[in-house]
C-alpha cells in the first residue's frame, strides 16, 4: 500500500474527501483532481494516472450508483478498498452569519448526509447540488457569495479561506464512505489476509435465479457484505405474456455482490462456477484486501 510516485486520480478539487481517501489508500501519492467520475476512469485507462480512488457507498447516503454503472462500462479492476470517516462542516466567507444564508451548496451525497442537521439548525435555505464538496467552497470564495454556505471538509475551509460556521453537521457521528481503488491490471488474490471479492451478473431466467445465486455462497459459508441492483441498460424490461391476465412487465437488473473470500480460495472458485451456470453474464470486478483499519468516528477529514 505504499504510494510514493503513484499518480492517483480522484473526482473533485483539492480538499475533497476523495483526495483524503486517495492519501489514505496510497500515502505520499500524487493526487490528480478530475472533473467527473468518468474522467478519473479515463485517466487510468490513458495512463495519465496509475490508480483511481472512487466512492461507492456511504453509511448515511447509500450507494453512489454512478460509479456502479461506470465499473461495468469500463474495464478497470478493483485492487483495494478504503473506508474514510467523513466529518462535514458548514463553511461560509469570513464575517458571514447564519442568518444571512439563503442557500447551501454541496455534493448531493454530502447534502443528503446532513439533511436532518440542516433542518435542526433552523436554516431557511435552498439546497443545491454541485460536483463536489470542496468545489462548492472554492466557488463561493471565487465569486464572493455572502448569502451561500458550503458543506465541505475543514481542510477545504483552510484551502479556500472560509470560516467554519458549524462543525460536525453529518446526521450521524459515525458517517463513513467506502472507496474502491481501481487499476488497469488486477492484483493476484492471496489467502494470508482477509480478502473481499466483487462481482456483477445478469440472468434471463426469472426471479428464482437470485435465490440460487445467493445459496451458492450460503452453502459454502461465504458471507455477503453488499448487494446492489441497477437497471440492465441493454434490456431494462422483460415482457411475460399470460393469455388470461395480460402482459406483465418485469424490470431486469444487473446485480452487484461483494463477498468475504479471496478468488484464491477453492470455495470461492466453486461458488462462482455454480453462479456461472445460472447467469447469462458474470464478471469478477476484483478480489482485493479488505480495509481492516481500526474504527474511529470522524474527526475532521
Ligand atoms: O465531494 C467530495 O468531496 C467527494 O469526495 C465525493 C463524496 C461522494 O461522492 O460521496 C465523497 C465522500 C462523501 O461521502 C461526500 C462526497
Amino acid at each position: 500500500m505504499h504510494g510514493s510516485q503513484l499518480r492517483v486520480a480522484y473526482q473533485g478539487v483539492p480538499g475533497a474527501y476523495s483526495e483524503a481517501a486517495a492519501g489514505k489508500a496510497y500515502p505520499n501519492c500524487e493526487a490528480i483532481p478530475c472533473d467527473q467520475f468518468e474522467v478519473a476512469f479515463q485517466a487510468v485507462e490513458l495512463w495519465i494516472a496509475d490508480r483511481a480512488v472512487l466512492p461507492v457507498e456511504n453509511s448515511l447516503g447509500g450507494s453512489i450508483h454512478r460509479n456502479y454503472d461506470l465499473l461495468l462500462r469500463h474495464r478497470l479492476h478493483i485492487v483495494g478498498e478504503v473506508q474514510l470517516p467523513v466529518h462535514h462542516c458548514l463553511l461560509a466567507l469570513p464575517g458571514v452569519r447564519k442568518e444571512y444564508l439563503t442557500r447551501v451548496i454541496s455534493h448531493p451525497q454530502a447534502l443528503s448526509q446532513c439533511e436532518h442537521t440542516l433542518t435542526k439548525l433552523g436554516l431557511n435555505v435552498a439546497r443545491e447540488a454541485v460536483d463536489d464538496t470542496a468545489g462548492a467552497a472554492e466557488y463561493i470564495a471565487a465569486n464572493d457569495l455572502r448569502d451561500t454556505a458550503a458543506i465541505a471538509s475543514a481542510r477545504a475551509a483552510e484551502l479556500y479561506g472560509m470560516q467554519v460556521l458549524e462543525d460536525g453537521i453529518q446526521d450521524d457521528s459515525s458517517n463513513v464512505t467506502r472507496f474502491v481503488m481501481l487499476a488497469r491490471e488486477p492484483i493476484i488474490p492471496r489467502t494470508d489476509r482477509p480478502f473481499k471479492t466483487s462481482i456483477v451478473f445478469a440472468h434471463d431466467k426469472g426471479t428464482s435465479v437470485l435465490f440460487k445465486v445467493l445459496s451458492a455462497f450460503a452453502f459454502r459459508n461465504i458471507s455477503l457484505t453488499k448487494i446492489e441492483s441497477r437497471p440492465h441498460r441493454n434490456r431494462p424490461i422483460r415482457l411475460v405474456d399470460d393469455a388470461n391476465v395480460g402482459t406483465a412487465k418485469h424490470f431486469e437488473y444487473m446485480f452487484y455482490i461483494d463477498f468475504e473470500a479471496s478468488m484464491a480460495e477453492v470455495r470461492a472458485q466453486n461458488a462462482l462456477a455454480e453462479v456461472q451456470e445460472f447467469t447469462s453474464f458474470l464478471r469478477v470486478l476484483g478480489s482485493y484486501p479488505m480495509d481492516m483499519t481500526p474504527w474511529s468516528p470522524s474527526r475532521g477529514e
